[in-house]
């Protein structure tokens, strides 16, 4: 209370005593693993999983206004500007009383990372990144059968494109400051956890402090 880390925090949070939680960044092209690995995270270490698709999915069947917008935008693989998605991670964040978050498929443009940075004050403490050829993250798709609209051969082309065009760039951003932690993803489920694992142990976790 009252000190200079709580004065900053107050700047950008709002609030003296809250203090900023820590995030993990979760990336990796579309089916490349990153909702089931995460779900194992939380279930070993003790993370809340925010993925920025469920909450835009989410938002869309809660009727909101920008349903409408989110859908099409979903429906062409583009990326939903970052005003609407750093809203439904804030509030996420914010109901739940965690403070250490996996934040999965999100940031997916240079807009959406420097837009979070600025509006939350939180840097990642580091990205995990799901690295897989693309026809190994096309055949999972194709087989994922969530009903999803957008896990349609045409779409997917999109999303891939997007994935090299936008999304590699923020993973290269953090790979010049040493904040990548890569995961050779194209193996089966059992062998991804054990790469995971590893990064999560303890030992791994002091290093990052
Ligand atoms: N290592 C793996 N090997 C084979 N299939 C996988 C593997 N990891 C996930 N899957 C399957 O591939 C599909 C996409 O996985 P998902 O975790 O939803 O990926 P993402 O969130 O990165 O799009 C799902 O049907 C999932 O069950
Ligand atoms: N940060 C984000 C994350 C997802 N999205 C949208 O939501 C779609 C699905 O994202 P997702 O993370 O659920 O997809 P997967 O990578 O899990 O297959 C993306 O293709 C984008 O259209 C977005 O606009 N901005
Ligand atoms: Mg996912």
């Amino acid at each position: 209370m009252g000190s200079i880390v709580d004065a900053a925090n107050k700047e950008v949070n709002g609030t003296a005593s809250e203090k900023r939680p820590a995030v993990i960044f979760v990336l990796g092209g579309p089916g490349s693993g990153k909702g089931t690995q995460c779900a194992y995270i939380v279930e070993y270490f003790g993370y809340t999983h925010l993925s920025a698709g469920d909450l835009l999915r989410a938002e869309i069947k809660s009727g909101s206004e920008n349903g409408t917008m989110i859908q099409n935008m979903i429906k062409e693989g583009k990326i939903v500007p970052s005003e609407v998605t750093i809203k439904l991670l804030q509030k996420a964040i914010q109901e739940n009383g965690n403070d250490k978050f996996l934040i999965d498929g999100f940031p997916r443009n240079e807009e959406n990372r420097a837009a979070f940075e600025k509006v939350t004050g939180i840097e990642p403490k580091f990205v995990l990144f799901f690295d897989c050829p693309e026809e190994e993250m096309e055949r999972r798709l194709l087989g994922r059968n969530q009903g999803r609209e957008d896990d349609n051969i045409e779409t997917i082309r999109k999303r891939f494109k997007v994935f090299l065009e936008s999304s590699l760039p923020v993973i290269q951003y953090y790979e010049a400051k040493g904040k990548v932690r890569k995961i050779h993803a194209a193996k089966p489920i059992e062998d991804v956890l054990q790469e995971v694992k590893a990064v999560f142990s303890p030992e791994a976790e002091k290093v990052e402090a």
